[in-house]
């Protein structure tokens, strides 16, 4: 995507030196586009749990650049093994992080120490460009939901919680990639984007990159979705997942299962975008059997925005004496999700579907 006429994505190889990779810290946004130069395992470490990068898909693909990293330093088996286990630590619930570190591990294991480097940054590459083209092909299968509803004439409103935008991919993203293309083929379509408390992805994310790219939105409360639904202000509901079991049920940002509540309730489509690598075919119930992220108390109690005179600033908005609690992800059971939207095409969110869409990987 362009950040004001400039292409982006939001990971690539540094052109000066051909082997340092640049991000853009999304801690910054949307108050400043900074673009972060890593040059070690431990900084894209740091960079991935700190959530510099974030968004399941962008953290697969920067942990491949982190392996890719720590074999500049040390390719021997010894440091393989080392860099596959910091950076599969870094954060629990999106399963892109696992397929990606599998893949790169199962292919760099194979070769001799010599080879690794070279071999890593290409096969990092690779899943980059695999995600682009993966999203871009969400987009076109998700863009027909939306050209359905505009048959009305009227504007559609999708309503979207956290940032499942081309932040969080490698570019294009994926429950925005088809409001992206609608938007570019002219058709009359609105966001209402959930500020998703509490990092506030939504608010600070998704709000910026639909803000760059003249996409007309509005940022509301978590607890504002229900109400615009019950009002018939939401014609679809469109979120992005970190995992999906092999049954339909979706692991997303917390909030997300609410939506679906609400929606279920209020007959509006609640659709989940996402590629292949987010389904987890190793389980089936995701309420048991996904890991949610515990987050740090100080998401909660405390929030980070610019002060009237423009400085960056941290206020405290929970007494000293309340504890908090973070859960970052929560559960949507696949009975309230109405369809998933895939890079193969639009597919039910059942076991039956997915494991017929998906033959060749289930
Ligand atoms: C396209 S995956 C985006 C997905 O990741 C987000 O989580 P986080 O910001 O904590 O990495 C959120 O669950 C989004 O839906």
């Amino acid at each position: 995507m362009k950040i004001d006429g400039t292409p982006y994505r939001s990971i690539w190889v540094d052109e000066t030196d051909g082997w340092s990779v640049r991000i853009i810290d999304q801690t910054k946004l949307p108050w400043s586009v900074d673009l972060v130069r890593l040059t070690t395992l431990e900084e894209m470490a740091h960079a991935i749990k700190a959530m510099l990068v974030r968004g399941a898909p962008l953290i697969g693909a920067s942990a491949a650049y982190g392996v890719a990293l720590a074999m500049r330093t040390d390719a021997s088996d010894a440091a393989l093994a080392q860099a596959l286990d910091v950076l599969g630590t870094t954060r629990p619930t999106a399963i892109n992080l696992r397929w990606a570190l599998q893949r790169m591990g199962e292919l760099l294991q194979k070769l001799e120490p010599s080879a690794r480097i070279g071999a890593a940054y290409a096969e990092a590459a690779k899943i980059c460009d695999e995600d682009v083209a993966v999203n871009e092909a969400i987009g076109r299968n998700g863009l027909a939901l939306i050209q359905e509803k505009a048959k009305t004439g009227k504007r559609v409103n999708v309503l979207t919680h956290c940032n499942a935008g081309w932040i969080a991919t490698v570019d294009w993203g994926t429950a925005l990639a088809p409001i992206y293309m609608a938007h570019d083929s002219g058709v009359n379509v609105h966001v209402w984007v959930e500020e998703t408390r509490p990092r506030n992805q939504g608010a600070s994310l998704t709000a910026w990159e639909l803000s760059k790219h003249g996409v007309p939105h509005t940022v509301i409360a978590d607890n504002a979705g229900g109400h615009y639904m019950q009002h018939g202000e939401v014609d679809l509901v469109i979120v992005g997942t970190d995992r999906v079991t092999r049954q339909g049920d979706v692991c997303n940002k917390i909030g997300t299962y609410l939506k679906a509540l609400a929606a279920r309730d209020n007959g509006v489509p609640f659709w989940v975008a996402l590629p292949s690598s987010t389904v987890d075919w190793t389980i089936r119930d995701g309420v048991s059997e996904i890991p949610i992220e515990e987050r740090a108390a100080s998401e909660v109690t405390t929030m980070t925005g610019r002060a009237m005179d423009g400085s960056i600033a941290t206020v405290r908005i929970v007494p000293t004496s309340s504890p908090a609690a973070n859960p970052a992800f929560d559960v949507t059971p696949a009975r309230l999700v109405t369809g998933l939207i895939t890079e193969r095409g639009l597919c039910d969110a059942t076991e039956a579907a997915l494991t017929e869409m998906f033959s060749d990987l289930a």
